[in-house]
């Protein structure tokens, strides 16, 4: 059986394999082999979820990231709460952060991600809901063709750890379907891909799933994709080596309705897979 999303993957896996540059990446002091511009397709509609099942995907901590940039959060502990490490190094190991006065003690990140999607700093002091007015839209039919969460906001990176990866969200609604384009400046591809392909598919679906519209096709962009010096030789030697498995499918629980649902109850318990056979878990290095 062919595994669509998990062939786009294992193809920009090789491309840059086979094809990258070697790019010296100062914030990290290591070399990536890389490309440049990548797009990814998944057929949110037809429930093609893109798991990768040529190592063990920790899908749910994906899960869990993505409702923490929903809900606002802004610390690492947060993130941990509700079942999602991936913000421990980026809030306390980097030197750079742990130096900048900005900081407000352990595990904080700073004005990253979801504290731009929901509160944006307006010139007069007060604050900008961007998914509140995307949900609002969207629930009343509308796309305004300018239906877009960015997280990028360059006046700010000083203000937290790190700048955003998959920095802006675009929806639009043709008819009764709804589809996403969503943007990435840097892409780990071996770590952080694993995530963000989870997370445009899991965006989609719970918009559409609480705007009251069919799911449609996620576009995910992404400008700068690389695999850092340290992971390459695991996938050149093994990931890339490994047949993949049947796609999984992806179950999202139906009460789940609202923004507000999201924002007060929702935890990755509230989403399962099934039928997910995967090879065995690759560690790959963190670059800090
Ligand atoms: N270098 C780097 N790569 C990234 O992908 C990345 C960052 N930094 N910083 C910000 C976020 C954090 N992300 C992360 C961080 C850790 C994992 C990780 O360790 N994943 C493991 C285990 C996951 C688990 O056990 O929950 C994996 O095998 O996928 C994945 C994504 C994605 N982003
Ligand atoms: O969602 C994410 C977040 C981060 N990444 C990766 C991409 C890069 O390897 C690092 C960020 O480093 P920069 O120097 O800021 O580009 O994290 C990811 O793939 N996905």
């Amino acid at each position: 059986m062919i595994n669509r999303p998990e062939h786009q993957y294992l193809e920009l896996c090789r491309r840059i394999v086979e094809q990258g540059t070697w790019v010296n990446n100062e914030r990290t002091g290591i070399n990536c082999l890389t490309v440049v511009n990548a797009d990814l397709e998944y057929d949110v509609g037809n429930n093609e979820f893109p798991l990768i099942t040529t190592r063990k995907s920790f899908y749910k901590a994906a899960i869990a990231e993505l409702l923490g940039y929903l809900r606002g959060y802004d610390s690492a502990a947060q993130f941990r709460e509700i079942g999602c490490n991936t913000w421990n190094a980026n809030a306390n190991e980097n030197q750079a952060w742990l130096n900048n006065p900005h900081r407000k003690g352990e595990d904080d990140m700073g004005r990253v991600y979801g504290v731009q999607g929901r509160s944006w700093q307006k010139p007069d002091g007060s604050h900008l809901d961007q998914l509140q007015k995307v949900i609002d839209n969207l629930t009343r039919g509308i796309d305004d063709r300018g239906e877009i969460i960015s997280f990028y906001n360059p006046g700010e990176f000083e203000l937290g750890c790190l700048r955003p990866c998959m920095h802006t969200h675009t929806f639009s609604l043709l008819g009764d379907t709804l589809h996403l384009t969503s943007y990435q400046r840097s892409c780990d591809v071996p770590l952080g891909l694993n995530f963000n392909q989870i997370q445009c598919f899991v965006l989609l679906a719970l918009v559409a799933q609480i705007t009251g519209h069919k799911p449609g096709m996620a576009y995910h962009k992404i400008v700068n994709a690389h695999i850092y010096e340290n992971q390459l030789s695991q996938m050149r030697d093994v990931q890339l080596k490994r047949q993949p498995y049947a796609a999984p499918k992806l179950t999202i629980n139906p009460a789940i309705k609202s923004l507000q649902d999201i924002e007060t109850w929702v935890s990755r318990d509230d989403f399962s897979v099934s039928d997910y056979k995967s090879h065995p878990p690759i560690k790959y290095p963190f670059a800090v």
